[in-house]
């Protein structure tokens, strides 16, 4: 597995407290895939984030991107987070503009581009994202799904190689969720390495290649979604439930499953049963 990016031990605290919000967490972020962090509230998901685009710098420990020691010099930051883009999880923490328009041709201006790039970007990520039609429209008139997909689409605008994602279903009916899902698979496609942070185990099982388990600020599983929901016992222990496709997977008769890879959405379940019946 090659690493687009690696952390060593991290531990941090915030200003003002004693408490460490990541606790030596080490892990590996592997180049071209879709990686789900799962963990409960507070296990370090969004601290691990701000530490990957440099804004929280570690008390001890190390991050490397693409082998390469992080640097602070402001520089350095600005070119990494052309690299690494952040999908917060709340737009409004992200989006400062008045209209869709205006927010993603912002952070292309505040990255130096040239005027005329600036606005072919811009138009051409909104029509991408089915934006074009509230390009001009005040933002606080959008729903929060629209919002959410205004925040990725000023963050792709800067052709990040690296695509974090703070919870970006929370909140969202299961059409925007699908229809995010279907974005994110068309950004992956385009060779962009993916991570989300959810809550959501039954996504993270469909979606990912890769699965980081947090626990208290450290990184305690990591491994394919086959072997990291292998481990039910510890996945309990935790306080994670199990994917639901999973679950009613398991308690199937053993020698109707022997030999066959559990399904990893429903459509192959559907198809799994009819090919059995
Ligand atoms: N601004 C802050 N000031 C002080 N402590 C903080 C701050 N933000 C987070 N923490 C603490 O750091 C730890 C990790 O929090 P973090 O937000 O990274 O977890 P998380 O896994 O993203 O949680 P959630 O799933 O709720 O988003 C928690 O103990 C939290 O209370």
């Amino acid at each position: 597995m090659k690493p687009i990016l690696e952390v060593q031990d991290l531990t941090y605290a915030y200003p003002g407290t004693s408490h460490l919000a990541l606790q030596g967490m080490t892990l590996r972020i592997p180049a071209g895939k879709k990686t789900a962090i799962c963990g409960q509230n507070g296990s370090g998901k969004s601290t691990f984030f701000l530490h990957a685009i440099g804004i929280h710098r570690p008390k001890s420990g190390a991050l490397h991107w693409k082998g390469a020691p992080y640097s602070y010099q402001h520089k350095e930051l600005a070119k990494l987070r052309q690299n690494i883009g952040l999908v917060f999880q709340d737009p409004e923490q992200q989006l400062i503009l008045h209209t869709p328009y205006e927010d993603v041709s912002y952070g292309l201006r505040n990255a130096k581009l040239p005027e005329p790039e600036i606005r072919s970007r811009t138009e051409s990520i909104l029509e991408q994202m089915g934006l074009a039609h509230l390009a001009h429209t005040p933002l606080h008139h959008l729903s929060l799904g629209q919002k959410k997909r205004v925040s990725l689409a000023g963050v792709l605008a800067l052709q990040p190689e690296l695509l974090l994602l703070d919870e970006p279903t929370a909140f969202l009916d299961r059409r925007s969720e699908h229809q995010l899902v279907d974005e994110l698979e068309r950004i992956h496609q385009q060779g962009i390495t993916l991570v989300m942070a959810t809550h959501d185990l039954n996504l993270a099982y469909a979606w990912a290649d890769w699965i980081l388990v947090f626990d208290r600020g450290t990184c305690v599983m990591e491994g394919t979604p086959e072997e990291v929901f292998h481990e039910v016992e510890k996945i309990e222990a935790l306080g994670l439930e199990m994917p639901m496709l999973l679950d009613i997977w398991q308690a199937l008769p053993a020698a109707w499953r022997a030999g066959q890879r559990p399904p990893r959405d429903v459509a192959s379940f559907k198809a799994w049963i009819k090919s059995h019946s």
